[in-house]
């Protein structure tokens, strides 16, 4: 109501669907799930900057590159805060850098990570990638059929080490054990739940309709306490010890204690930073990957095309390396394609808009909700032709392709809050996809019969979409790959066990 008061006659909220009385859109609002198919056909019928109510908030649905680049970019300062996610804070998530909201703390946090992970930092952790690959092709040609699991571990193993300097040797790793707890506990952190309404429904019984998450939090926080507790004090006991390798962590917990004694204050700082790049990094890596081998199992003719590409540029003597990248034009143009086709951000993260502000001459209240809409701006015709197929050639210079672009921002988000994080994701999931081309080729699966079958792509979305496992088949690409392979994964064994 207070909204109201202020709201200069003249102006009027930016359209959308029809709303009821007093309750607004809340019986049309999508659930989590299909919410960003929804909102992608909504914006083709009220435009791409459209405003939804339900109680308790109100919520702006950008779905063009320039809305949310003349709002979250150019008007940053307004647009770069976050809505309180209810039920990540009731985990005791409210620290991660994702959810903070603008303050000293969030400019601390987010200036270490930024630094970390700068563009010009990733050099120092291609070795670091390039074994954790050795490892993930290794395990392709030996348990082809563990494809999801093994993708799981490879985007683990670069961030525990980058983050913690811990070195995951095996599945069996109670690290890795942990991160695999999490998935589930992720997609539910968003889930719309009465708490975003009031934090007075805290206190209902877990049978009332709409209380789901009481049950779930009880399940959920113990699982969330060692994950966040244990990797640093390993680092700790390191770092008492002299064997500490470098690592974010490292790095924080001396950056702290130069400023005096480590408080428990500071130990659960430096725990929320690290945890914040394992629960936003990991993830998010892993399932592109996924989603890559999906394309090429469903794509054959542009799995081949990628790898003539890497044959006739690279040779079969060795594998891709980032020094090849920029000779290897087609795999770039697959990697943006799979990020494009399923984004798997598909509603990027939310934003909250400060202070009351206008554009086009439209009122947009203090406090709105504002969502950059990935999955609309990666299907506009405008920009991209046919944007419903899978095309890599769309992104080739003309003639031979249609010179299509794929902004950064629409993949990775904006303003002050763009992904800290894509230099690293970029450079870990180009390695993955170029390597894999190199060694092993996948088509689709075949039942006791010898028929293909037709692998059917799935998704569970929450804030992120992951493209649940789907059969295939993984063969080594040729005798020659796989020895390389080998011969890669056999001297690296050999580093792994000699004494530096
Ligand atoms: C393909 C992989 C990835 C994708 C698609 C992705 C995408 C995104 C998006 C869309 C956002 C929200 C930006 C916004 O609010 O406008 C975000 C935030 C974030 N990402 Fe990533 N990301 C990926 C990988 C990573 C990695 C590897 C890391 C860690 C090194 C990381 C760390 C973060 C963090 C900490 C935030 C929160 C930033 C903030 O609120 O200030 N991400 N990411």
């Amino acid at each position: 109501t207070m909204d109201i008061a202020k709201k200069p006659l003249w102006l009027a909220y930016p359209p959308g669907p029809p709303a009821d009385p007093v309750i607004g859109h809340l019986r049309i609002m999508p659930s989590t799930d299909t919410a960003h198919h929804v909102f992608y056909d909504w914006s083709r019928r009220y435009g791409d900057v459209m405003y939804l109510e339900v109680p308790g908030k109100s919520i702006l649905v950008l779905s063009s590159e320039k809305a949310a680049s003349d709002l979250l970019d150019k008007r940053g300062a307004l647009y770069s805060d976050r809505p309180r996610f209810a039920i990540a804070e009731r985990l005791g998530w409210r620290r991660l850098l994702g959810f903070l909201p603008l303050g000293p703390e969030y400019r601390d946090a987010r200036k270490a990570l930024q630094q970390y992970f700068d563009k010009n930092n990733i050099a120092n952790y291609r070795s670091i990638q390039e074994k954790a690959s050795i490892t993930l092709l290794h395990g392709l040609l030996r348990d082809p059929q563990d494809l999801d699991q093994m993708l799981h571990m490879y985007t683990s193993t670069i961030l525990m080490d980058i983050t913690y300097g811990h070195h995951m040797r095996s599945r069996e790793d109670p690290i890795f054990k942990m991160l695999e707890r999490l998935s589930p506990i992720f997609s539910a952190c968003i889930r719309p739940s009465l708490l975003d309404i009031s934090p007075l429904f805290e206190w209902l019984p877990s049978w009332f309709p709409g209380a789901w998450y009481q049950d779930f939090l009880k399940v959920a926080t113990p699982v969330l306490r060692p994950i966040e507790e244990y990797p640093v004090s390993l680092v700790q006991k390191e770092i008492a010890c002299g064997t500490a390798r470098p690592s974010f962590v490292a790095e924080q917990l001396q950056a702290f204690s130069q400023q005096g004694e480590l408080s428990s204050e500071d130990l659960h700082e430096v725990g929320g930073r690290a945890f914040a790049v394992t629960a936003a990094g990991t993830e998010t890596t892993w399932h592109t990957i996924t989603l890559f081998f999906a394309c090429m199992v469903l794509h054959p003719a542009v799995q081949r095309r990628a790898q003539e590409e890497i044959v006739r540029v690279v040779g079969e003597e060795r594998l891709p390396d980032f020094a090849d990248r920029d000779a290897l034009p087609y795999v770039e143009c697959v990697l943006k394609e799979v990020m494009r086709w399923k984004p798997i951000g598909p509603l990027g993260v939310p934003h909250k808009l400060r202070e009351d502000d206008t554009y086009r001459g439209m009122w947009i209240p203090k406090g709105t909700t504002v969502v950059a809409s990935t999955t609309a701006m990666c299907l506009n015709d405008q920009k991209f032709h046919e944007p419903e197929l899978f095309k890599p050639e769309r992104f080739l210079p003309k003639p031979e392709g249609a010179g299509e672009v794929l902004p950064a921002n629409v993949i990775f988000g904006w303003g002050r809050r763009i992904c800290p994080g894509r230099y690293l994701a970029d450079s870990a999931v180009w390695l993955a996809i170029a390597r894999s081309l190199a060694a092993v080729t996948v088509t689709k699966a075949k039942d006791e019969n010898g028929r293909e079958i037709e692998p059917e792509l799935k998704f569970a979305v929450g804030l992120t979409s992951r493209p649940l496992p789907f059969p295939c088949d993984i063969r080594p690409r040729s005798e020659k790959a796989s020895a390389l392979v080998k011969k890669a994964y056999d001297l690296m064994r050999v580093d792994d066990v000699t004494p530096a």
